[in-house]
């Protein structure tokens, strides 16, 4: 398949950087202010179908978002605004493979890596999914032979042990998933992931390992990576050095777009597991990237994860937006980051095996959308993505819910938990969930200064004491959640959940009017570093560069002493 393609010649929607002079826009800020009067408190208390109306289901998955600064016409608006950017039109280009990233010359087609319905996807005239359906099989015999035991090492054990060596999209999606999966790994299998090129995480990792028994995947899509290459070195002299140069065929698999790149690193390529141009880092985990996990849970279950997912393309292809929750999700973002000036976004998982669940998506939102450009190149004209950050609960509530509490700034919440827990361990679950309920009640409530002096005083406490509390002890509320309700997580919901997460992004960037595709930005960091490399060597001073960057490698020359 040719590496890059011409732009589609005529971009699907507009690209015009003039955002903020849509009808739209302005109508919104208009609304924003007549609203301002009027916290959710109250519009909870004047309607009692508000959960009814503003929440949907799909299959499993409850999104409620209700819990929000919105009206019916806050929603009729935030959809005129997708309406105005095109934001259909857009996700339909996606879905038929259009060139949509276009300073890479690519379409984006992660879809069809889970496009279980099998239809016919035409990238240049050719449908992608022979290919695609191929390199499942592949995966698929491969999983069957390492986990019944037929795959074997160099001297004729069996696999325990799978460290995956990528970074990125080649590392964070596969964590993500197999350890929110991990109450299906298979007994003898365990995954190990890789990434950082600090040597202390190989070290790490391979501490205790049994060379005999340990299966590298190389995960990298460009197979460039010099994290990924200089660790794979790393594990393969580890590997070499125990059992030979012979055994590395059956050792090491790679999972990579460059064949070439994998040849010259010595894997042989029929223990290669092909992906494609058209598959971001970020959205590779149901690609041949997932293989970690598919050797973790089981092929079956890995085509249960491309369920999900696919039950949530085809929402997001056919509901209309009104109903569609990658929609409304990430409209909903657009008004707190552009309406409200909310610059963060909290993804908050109430399950413990969700613990990388926020770091993925830092790198899916943040890499997608973080753009000041618009696809034409002109600069943006308000702001774009969101901080992402999070950690699973309880533990945030201990530590940063304070300022999304009583902080100044305005910081919407995700909330997304299981009904039914894979460790119920007595009365673990029913606190974990009291709390997920609480916390979206009190961010929404809030607690006025009556209600807080009111409590002040059934204490006891003195008049004079309860002034100067007082201030201390009020909560505005008020504050915006969503809130995702799963009966379990398991493969088909996780699927769910994170394609939903994928097309939010895709809908806020379509309304951005930026490449959510491509990451230029993450270069000219690699491009300085390739030039420092060379100059760490030797006891000599560097001066080539400012003074504050001279400064530090000077100093660190001198204190790791020759
Ligand atoms: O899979 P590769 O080619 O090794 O790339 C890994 C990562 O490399 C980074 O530079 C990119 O920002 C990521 O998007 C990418 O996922």
């Amino acid at each position: 398949m040719p590496r890059a393609r011409k732009p589609a010649a005529s971009p699907p929607a507009s690209t015009s950087n003039a955002l903020t002079g849509t009808p739209a826009w302005s109508t919104l800020a208009a609304h924003r202010d007549a609203l301002a009067g009027t916290p959710m408190r109250e519009m909870f208390a004047a309607d009692p179908d508000r959960f009814a109306r503003y929440s949907l289901r799909l299959g499993d998955l409850l999104l409620d978002y209700s819990k929000n600064r919105i009206t019916d016409e806050t929603m009729r608006l935030l959809l005129d605004l997708a309406a105005q950017t095109g934001v259909e039109a857009k996700r339909d280009a996606m879905f038929a493979g259009e060139v949509i990233n276009t300073t890479e010359g690519r379409a984006v087609l992660h879809v069809a890596l889970r496009n279980r319905a099998n239809r016919p996807i035409l990238l240049d005239g050719q449908d992608v999914m022979p290919e695609v359906n191929r390199v499942l099989a592949q995966m698929r015999d491969f999983c069957a032979a390492v986990r019944d035991g037929a795959w074997t090492g160099a001297t004729g054990k069996p696999v325990t042990d799978v460290v995956n060596i990528g970074i990125g999209g080649s590392d964070l999606g596969p964590v993500m998933v197999a350890e929110a999966l991990k109450p299906y790994w298979h007994a003898r299998i365990r995954p190990h992931f890789v990434s950082n090129v600090d040597g202390t995480h190989i070290a790490e990792t391979l501490h205790g390992l049994n060379p005999e028994t340990t299966l590298f995947l190389v995960a990298s899509k460009t197979f460039t990576t010099q994290e990924t290459l200089t660790n794979a070195h790393t594990a393969r002299r580890w590997l070499t050095t125990a059992l030979g140069e012979g055994a590395v065929p059956k050792h090491f698999a790679a999972l990579s777009t460059n064949a070439e790149a994998v040849s010259a690193f010595g894997i042989d390529t029929a223990n290669m597991f092909a992906f494609w141009d058209w598959v971001g880092g970020r959205y590779s985990l149901w690609s041949a990237i997932g293989l970690p996990v598919a050797l973790a849970i089981g092929f079956d279950r890995f085509t249960d994860l491309l369920d999900g997912a696919h039950a949530m393309d085809e929402h997001f292809r056919t509901a209309p937006l009104a109903e569609n929750m990658p929609a409304i999700l990430g409209l909903l973002g657009v008004w707190y980051l552009n309406f409200h000036g909310a610059s963060a976004q909290a993804l908050l998982p109430y399950d413990q095996y969700m613990h990388r669940f926020a770091a993925h998506f830092q790198q899916v939102d943040m890499e997608s959308n973080g753009k000041r450009v618009t696809l034409d190149g002109a600069p943006v004209d308000t702001d774009t993505g969101p901080v992402i950050f999070g950690e699973p609960g309880t533990n945030g509530q201990h530590s940063f819910y304070q300022l999304i509490h009583q902080g100044t700034r305005l910081i919407p919440c995700d909330f997304i938990a299981p009904a039914i827990s894979h460790n119920p361990m007595g009365e673990h679950h029913p606190i974990l969930l009291s709390n997920f309920f609480a916390q979206t009640e009190a961010l929404m409530k809030g607690k006025t200064a009556d209600e807080a002096r009111a409590e002040l005083e059934a204490s006891g406490m003195g008049a004079d004491q309860i002034a100067a509390l007082l201030p201390h002890k009020v909560f505005p509320g008020d504050r915006p959640t969503n809130s995702l309700l799963v009966r379990r997580i398991d493969p088909y919901t996780l699927g769910q959940l994170v394609a939903l997460y994928e097309h939010k992004v895709f809908v806020q960037g379509a309304v951005w009017g930026v490449n959510s595709f491509d990451q230029w930005g993450v270069e000219l960091g690699k491009q300085l570093a390739k030039a420092i490399l060379p100059e760490l060597k030797g006891d000599a001073p560097v001066s080539s560069h400012d003074a504050s960057t001279n400064g530090l490698i000077n100093a660190w020359k001198e204190m790791r002493g020759s």
